[in-house]
């Protein structure tokens, strides 16, 4: 356990700064960017200069997960000037943040960002049922991927892409289904006919049109992250594992197909790497698919074969995604879940569709698609 006062912490959501401290108790992840670790908040008066005795008035907020990353790095900025901006049931919460010095190196400044703290992420999520040899309960995909989508659609909407959507960057809270999109540590804000680098997102969940070295991406190489999440909650494990960087597009059109000209073309008409356009298969799209995804539900597949798709204009955007028939038991008033952690059924219609002004503005035409029916 380390302990620590820091004179300044900003308080996400008054902008109030005041010195607090700051007790550390567990690590919980370690990424190539930064620590996660358990923490717990307490404020303290400001002439306090000491660590206050364990009497002091206050009392300790949390738990917390604290992001450690090197301060004043351009890249991660990011992550806090987006994760200020963002507020939605499906987006990790950013509570406080303040820049200390590393532990080790005291010459080195860390920024640190205080989130709400999610239990679980869906890597271990998925890994526990796929170790006890069951697939996770159709409900409990419906419930997860349709959160995905609603994150998306929101941080779409602001031009916000995640940029590294994949399992592990997936909270959940196991008792409640309730889900939020952590790691902004990748995401930009992308503007139209501006390029950004195509070397980002994990090998496993990397869009098509990145592997083929497209610079002027869209948003859309976060559904095709949905994609892959939603996949590998049926398959046990990720749908396309490229042991290589080149060899991702082998998996990749071992399902759908090698890519067209003209995605090519469209993506990166310089690209001269492999295209692996040789026959693999014989059989049709759909076949493929189904037997792919052997556990999925009809609707299931049919999503599935709308955003797992080359072109990113013909993919799935976030509110199709939402209003697709595969989530209508979702809108249904009777329909309940049943946590694997809890021993009764539960409600979750009113997380699911507690949208606000702004969201429902961002759905359109699809609109009474996407909410619950009376
Ligand atoms: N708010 C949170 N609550 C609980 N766990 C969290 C939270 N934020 C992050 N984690 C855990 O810590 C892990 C690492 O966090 P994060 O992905 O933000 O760091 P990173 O350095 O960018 O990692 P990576 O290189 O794997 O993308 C996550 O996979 C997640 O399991």
């Amino acid at each position: 356990m380390v302990q620590f006062l820091v004179q300044a912490v900003t308080n996400n959501h008054t902008d109030v700064t005041c010195p607090m401290e700051v007790r550390e108790t567990a690590k919980i992840g370690e990424g190539a960017f930064g620590t996660v670790l358990r923490a717990y908040l307490k404020e303290v008066s400001p002439d306090i200069t000491q660590i206050t005795s364990p009497e002091s008035e206050a009392k300790w907020m949390g738990p917390f997960a604290i992001k450690k990353v090197p301060a004043q790095t351009e890249y991660k900025s990011r992550e806090l000037e987006i994760l200020r901006k963002t507020s939605h049931p499906n987006v990790v919460t950013l509570e406080f943040f303040f820049t200390y010095p590393n532990p080790e190196d005291r010459n080195k400044l860390y920024q640190h960002l205080v989130m709400e703290s999610l239990p679980c992420n869906l890597q271990s999520e998925i890994k526990r049922f796929h170790n006890s040899n069951i697939i996770l309960p159709e409900s409990h995909i419906q419930v997860y991927t349709f959160q995905i989508a609603r994150a998306m659609n929101y941080l779409h909407s602001f031009g916000i892409c995640h940029r590294d959507i994949k399992p592990s960057n997936v909270l959940i809270e196991p008792d409640t289904l309730l889900l939020q999109i952590c790691d902004f540590g990748s995401a930009k804000r992308l503007e139209p006919n501006q390029p950004s680098v195509s070397y980002i997102c994990s090998r496993y969940y990397r869009a098509p049109e990145l592997i083929v070295g497209c610079s002027l991406y869209s948003t859309q190489i976060d559904l095709w992250g949905l994609g892959c999440v939603f996949g590998e909650m049926y398959m046990g494990r990720p749908v396309f594992q490229g042991r290589e960087p080149m060899l991702q597009l082998r998996e990749i059109s071992k399902l759908l197909g090698p890519p067209d000209k003209k995605f090519i073309f469209e993506s990166n008409p310089a690209y001269n790497g492999p295209l692996y356009n040789h026959r693999l298969f014989t059989s049709s799209l759909s076949s493929r698919f189904k037997k792919v995804f052997s556990h999925a539900s009809p609707d299931a597949v049919e999503l599935l074969m709308n955003v797992l798709v080359y072109r990113p204009q013909d993919r799935f955007i976030p509110r199709e995604v939402m209003a697709h028939a595969f989530f209508d038991s979702l809108r249904d008033p009777l329909f309940r879940v049943s946590p694997r952690t809890v021993n009764t059924e539960i409600p979750v219609r009113d997380m699911l569709f507690n949208f606000s002004d702004y969201e429902l503005k961002t759905l359109g035409d699809l609109t009474s698609k996407v909410l619950p029916r009376e």
